[in-house]
C-alpha cells in the first residue's frame, strides 16, 4: 500500500508499505477520507509536540474513515462493505484509568500519529473493532473522520455540563472552537459567543450559527460579554485558542457560578490564572483531554442533521499531493483540508 511518512519536518515520502493484517479482534480498513489536524501540522512544520519527538518516520493522521475490507476472526459486529469511523486512540483496557472508565486516560494509550505511533494518511490500517464505529447510509467517510474533531467538541461540552438556554463563549474559531459552537447548540444552548483574532475565522462563526462575534485583537472582550449578558457573564466559557490572553481572560467573563472547561493546548503551562477569583465566584475549572465514549454521540448527532461538520471543510486532495495541502493546510485563513482516496 502507498503511505504518507514524514521523514522530516516538512518532507513527507509517498513509500509503499506492506499492507497490514488484521488480528482476531481487528478490521482492516481502506482510508477513504483523513482529516488534516493542527497537530499533524505542528509535527509537519516541527517534528515535535513537547515531549512527543518524530524520531522514526511517522505517519500522521488520526481524523479517518473508510471502508471495511476484512475482518479478524473475532469480529462479528462489522463486516467488508460497512462504512466506518476510527476512533485514534486505543486504550491498554487494565489500567487503573481504564477499568474506571476513563480510558482516555490511559497512560499506555495507542494514539495515531502521536510517535511513535502511525497514523492513517495511508491506503489501509488495520484496527481494533471496537474502535470503529459503523456509519449510517446518511453519515458520509468525511463526516465519519470528522467524528474526530466533533468528539473534542462534544467532551468539552460535556465537561462543562452545558445545557439548555446556556449562554456559552467559546474563545477561538478553529475547527475545535467551531466544533465546540455545533455541539453547544446541539446540547441546548440558546446564545454562543465566539472569538477570535482573525476576521475571516469569526465571519465563519457568523455564518454558520453565531449569535455574537468578537475580535479581542480590536474589542474589550469583558466589556462586550457584560453588554451581551446584561452583566451576568457566560454560563460556560470553554477555552479553545490555547493563546494565553484568552485563556486568562476565560475567569473574567464567566458568570459567577459558571464553569470554564480549558481545551486549547498553552504554549507555556504556567498562565497566570486569579485562584481567589476561583474561590470568590465559585468556579468550576475543567480540563478537557481528548475524548471518551463519544462517536456513538457523533454518529446520532450527525444522522440527526443535529451538528454541521463537512460545512468546515475548505479543501479536499490527493496523498499525492500532501505537501501542497500541508502547506495550504498552515494559512491562517483554512479551517480544516481533507485527504481523501479513491473508492
Ligand atoms: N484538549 C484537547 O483534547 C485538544 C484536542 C484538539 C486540539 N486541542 C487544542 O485546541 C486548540 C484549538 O485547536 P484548533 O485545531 O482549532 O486550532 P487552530 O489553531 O486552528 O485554532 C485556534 C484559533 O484561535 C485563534 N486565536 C489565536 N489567538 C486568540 C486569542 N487571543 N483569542 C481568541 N482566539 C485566538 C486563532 O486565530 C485560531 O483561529 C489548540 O490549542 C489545540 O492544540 C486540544
Ligand atoms: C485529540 C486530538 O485531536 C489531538 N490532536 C491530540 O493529539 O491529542
Amino acid at each position: 500500500m502507498k503511505a504518507a511518512v514524514l521523514v522530516e519536518p516538512t518532507e513527507f515520502e509517498i513509500r509503499e508499505r506492506s499492507d497490514p493484517s488484521p488480528g482476531p479482534d481487528d478490521v482492516l480498513v481502506a482510508i477513504r477520507d483523513v482529516g488534516i489536524c493542527g497537530s499533524d501540522v505542528h509535527y509537519y512544520e516541527h517534528g515535535r509536540i513537547g515531549d512527543y519527538v518524530v524520531e522514526d518516520p511517522l505517519v500522521l493522521g488520526h481524523e479517518s474513515a473508510g471502508e471495511v475490507v476484512e475482518v479478524g476472526e473475532n469480529v462479528d459486529a462489522l463486516a467488508p462493505g460497512d462504512r466506518v469511523a476510527l476512533e485514534p486512540g486505543v486504550p491498554c483496557r487494565r489500567c487503573a484509568h481504564c477499568k474506571r472508565g476513563d480510558y482516555h486516560l490511559c497512560e499506555d494509550v495507542e494514539f495515531m500519529a502521536t510517535p511513535p505511533h502511525d497514523g492513517a494518511f495511508a491506503e489501509y490500517v488495520s484496527w481494533p473493532a471496537d474502535f470503529a464505529y459503523k456509519l449510517p447510509e446518511s453519515v458520509s467517510t468525511t463526516e465519519g473522520a470528522l467524528c474526530e474533531p466533533l468528539s473534542v467538541g462534544i467532551h468539552s461540552c460535556r465537561r462543562g455540563g452545558v445545557g439548555t438556554g446556556d449562554t456559552v463563549l467559546v474563545t477561538g474559531a478553529g475547527p475545535i472552537g467551531l466544533m465546540i459552537m455545533e455541539t453547544a447548540f446541539a446540547a441546548g444552548a440558546t446564545d454562543v459567543i465566539v472569538t477570535d483574532v482573525v476576521s475571516e475565522k469569526l465571519d465563519f462563526a457568523s455564518e454558520r450559527g453565531a449569535d455574537l462575534t468578537v475580535n479581542v485583537a480590536e474589542t474589550d472582550l469583558e466589556a462586550a460579554v457584560e453588554e451581551y449578558t446584561d452583566g451576568v457573564g457566560a454560563d460556560v466559557v470553554i477555552e479553545a485558542s490555547g493563546a494565553e490572553p484568552s485563556i486568562r481572560s476565560t475567569i473574567d467573563v464567566v458568570r459567577r457560578g459558571g464553569t470554564v472547561v480549558l481545551v486549547g493546548l498553552a504554549d507555556e503551562a504556567n498562565v497566570p490564572f486569579d485562584v481567589l477569583d476561583v474561590i470568590d465566584n465559585e468556579l468550576d475549572v475543567h480540563g478537557s483531554f481528548r475524548y471518551k465514549n463519544t462517536y456513538d454521540a457523533a454518529i446520532g448527532l450527525l444522522e440527526d442533521d443535529a451538528v454541521d461538520v463537512a460545512g468546515i471543510v475548505d479543501f479536499e486532495s490527493s496523498l499525492d499531493d500532501i505537501d501542497d495541502s500541508f502547506q495550504r493546510a498552515m494559512r491562517p485563513d483554512v479551517v480544516k483540508g481533507m485527504i481523501t482516496f479513491d473508492d
